[in-house]
């Protein structure tokens, strides 16, 4: 059996939900597991200087229980996948068969033990212009309180970035104001290009 682990991170309404979906759909014996899943509660997220919940950063996410579901998926992709609810489509051989993780979220390159066991890395990303566009029309729990944007997410994302870039090199930039149409085929073309080349 092989396992293959695919990352797709990117900034806030990159479109990474979108595509990890599409991506989930169109290939077999695959499943998704979101950062967005595992944001602390309210209560203990901390607000900075300025008032602002500081949600865009690895301390406000449970990522020792993300890392434990990504644990199990290892352990046993066929049983994870039948607990939340995937068929599993059997294969002639056993030996050819193929599970996909996809692994979804802003932060997931910048935490070192998650970013260490992705196969594959793509990166969505948007003009700051069209990011505050879509984010604007999107309600979080609790909601971006007016400021938001440009007083806490933009800055952490260039923040959260930059250390991206100092730690991840072999990363493939997408463009995230493209069609949904074609940033799937663009993806899928190249997981299955990389299905046939990598070792059974
Ligand atoms: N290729 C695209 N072109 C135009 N709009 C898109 C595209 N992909 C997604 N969107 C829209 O952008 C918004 C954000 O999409 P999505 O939820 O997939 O992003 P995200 O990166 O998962 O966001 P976040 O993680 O910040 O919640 C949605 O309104 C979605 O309909
Ligand atoms: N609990 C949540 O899902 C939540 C709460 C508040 C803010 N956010 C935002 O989600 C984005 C990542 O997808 C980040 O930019 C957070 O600000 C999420």
């Amino acid at each position: 059996m092989r396992k293959l682990i695919l990352g797709i991170g990117g900034m806030t309404n990159g479109g990474k939900t979108t595509l990890s979906k599409s991506l989930q759909e169109h290939l077999q014996n695959s499943c998704v597991i979101s950062q967005d899943n595992f944001f602390k509660d309210d209560s203990v997220v901390p607000a900075d200087v300025n008032g602002f919940k500081q949600y865009d950063t690895l301390d406000a996410l449970h990522m020792d229980k993300m890392m434990a579901d990504i644990g199990l998926w290892q352990e046993d992709p066929q049983s994870f996948m039948t607990s939340r609810g995937h068929a599993v489509k059997s294969t002639a051989s056993e030996l050819s068969s193929v599970f996909i993780l996809i692994v979804e979220g802003f932060l997931i390159f910048n935490h070192g033990p998650l970013n260490s066991l992705i196969n594959k890395r793509y990166f969505l990303q948007i003009p700051y212009e069209t990011c505050k566009e879509r984010r604007s029309s999107r309600v979080y729990v609790p909601p971006d309180p007016p400021g938001y944007f440009d007083g806490y997410v933009w800055p952490m994302y260039l923040k959260n970035r930059k250390v991206m870039e100092e730690t991840v090199n072999d990363m493939v930039f997408l463009d995230g104001t493209q069609k949904s149409e074609t940033l799937l085929s663009t993806v899928l073309a190249d997981i299955r290009e990389m299905l046939m080349v990598i070792p059974r």
